[in-house]
C-alpha cells in the first residue's frame, strides 16, 4: 500500500459496519497506523476505539481518500457529513447498487468519485475488489485505490460501470451463497447421521480447502472436479444430481445471480 500518502493525509470511513470494519481490519493487520484513520458513524463498534482509529472527530483537512461504506438506502442523509471535502479527496463508494452519477449528484460534478465493489473476505486479506472512476479520477487516484484495496486481497479495473451490477451479483454477494454452502453440505452430512460438530468440520474444512485448491492451483476448477470424479464413483453419483441442467447447481446460481443483479440495478434507480 501506499502507506505514506495514507498515513500523512489521513483516510475517512464514512459508515463502518461489517464490509467498512473488514476491510479496515484488514488495512490495520497489514500495517496502516491507526491514527491514520477517521471513522463517522453513529453507532460505531467497539472494537474501533480500542483499535486506536479516530470515532466521529473532527476531519482531516484533505484525507488521500474517503470510503463511502454506509448502506446505499442511507447514503443520501450520510453524505453531507463529508460533501465538503470534495475537491480535497478521492471518494470511494462501496454501496450496491448506488451510481457515480447518484454520488455526483450529491459531491459536485468535479469530485473524484470511484465505485468499487469489495467482499468480506477482505478481512483475511483474501478479497476481490472490482473498481471505476469518475472523469475527475487521475491514474494516480486509481493506483492509490489498487494500493489501498490491494491490501486486502485482489483487485480488477472495470471498463464499464454497466458491469457493476453482475459484479456486486457475483463477488460482492457470492460469499454468502458459499457460506450457505458450508450450512447446507453440513445440513446434509447430518441427514446421513454424521453430528452437528462433526458434520460442521468436515463442510467448513472442504469448502476453505477446496477455495484454496481453486486459487492456487493451476489446474482449473474444471480439470479439479474431474480429479476428484472416479467414473462410476461416489462424487459423479452427486454430481448427476447437481449438475442436472434442469433443477441442478446451473440453473438455481443462474437464478439467484440474476437476482441479486437485478436488486443492484433497482438500488441504483
Ligand atoms: N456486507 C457485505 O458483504 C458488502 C459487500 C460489498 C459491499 N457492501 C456495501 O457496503 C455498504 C455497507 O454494508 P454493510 O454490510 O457494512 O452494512 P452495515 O449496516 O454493517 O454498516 C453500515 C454502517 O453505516 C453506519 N451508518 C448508518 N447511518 C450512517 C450515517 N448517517 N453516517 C455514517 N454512518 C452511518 C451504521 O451505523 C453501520 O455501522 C453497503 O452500501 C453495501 O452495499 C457490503
Ligand atoms: N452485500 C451487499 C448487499 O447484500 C452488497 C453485496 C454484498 O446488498
Amino acid at each position: 500500500m501506499n502507506q505514506d500518502e495514507i498515513s500523512e493525509r489521513g483516510l475517512v470511513l464514512l459508515g463502518c459496519g461489517k464490509m467498512g470494519g473488514a476491510m479496515l481490519k484488514g488495512w490495520l493487520a497489514g500495517g496502516l497506523p491507526a491514527a491514520s484513520v477517521w471513522v463517522i458513524d453513529p453507532a460505531p463498534a467497539p472494537w474501533l476505539t480500542e483499535a486506536g482509529v479516530r470515532v466521529n472527530e473532527e476531519l482531516p483537512e484533505a484525507p488521500a481518500m474517503t470510503i463511502l461504506a454506509v448502506k446505499p438506502q442511507m447514503m443520501g442523509d450520510a453524505l453531507p457529513q463529508v460533501a465538503a471535502l470534495s475537491g480535497r479527496t478521492v471518494f470511494l463508494s462501496i454501496a450496491a447498487g448506488t451510481t457515480i452519477a447518484t454520488l455526483e449528484a450529491e459531491l459536485g460534478g468535479e469530485a473524484a468519485v470511484i465505485r468499487a465493489m469489495p467482499n468480506t473476505p477482505a478481512a483475511v486479506g483474501r478479497g476481490i475488489t472490482a473498481i471505476i472512476g469518475n472523469q475527475a479520477v487521475d491514474e494516480g487516484a486509481l493506483s492509490l485505490a489498487e494500493d489501498l484495496l490491494g491490501a486486502v486481497g485482489q483487485t480488477v479495473r472495470l471498463d464499464d460501470e454497466a458491469q457493476m451490477d453482475a459484479v456486486t451479483a457475483v463477488s460482492g454477494s457470492g460469499p454468502a451463497y458459499v457460506f450457505h454452502l458450508i450450512e447446507v453440505l453440513a445440513a446434509a452430512g447430518e441427514a446421513e447421521g454424521l453430528t452437528p460438530e462433526l458434520a460442521m468440520a468436515l463442510a467448513r474444512a472442504t469448502v476453505g480447502g477446496a477455495g484454496v485448491l481453486a486459487e492456487e492451483a493451476d489446474e482449473t476448477p474444471s480439470e479439479l472436479r474431474v480429479n476428484v470424479t472416479s467414473p462410476g464413483g461416489t462424487t459423479q453419483a452427486a454430481l448427476e444430481v447437481l449438475m442436472d441442467a434442469e433443477t441442478g447447481f446451473p440453473p438455481l446460481l443462474k437464478r439467484a445471480v440474476a437476482a441479486a443483479a437485478r436488486r443492484s440495478r433497482e438500488l441504483g434507480q
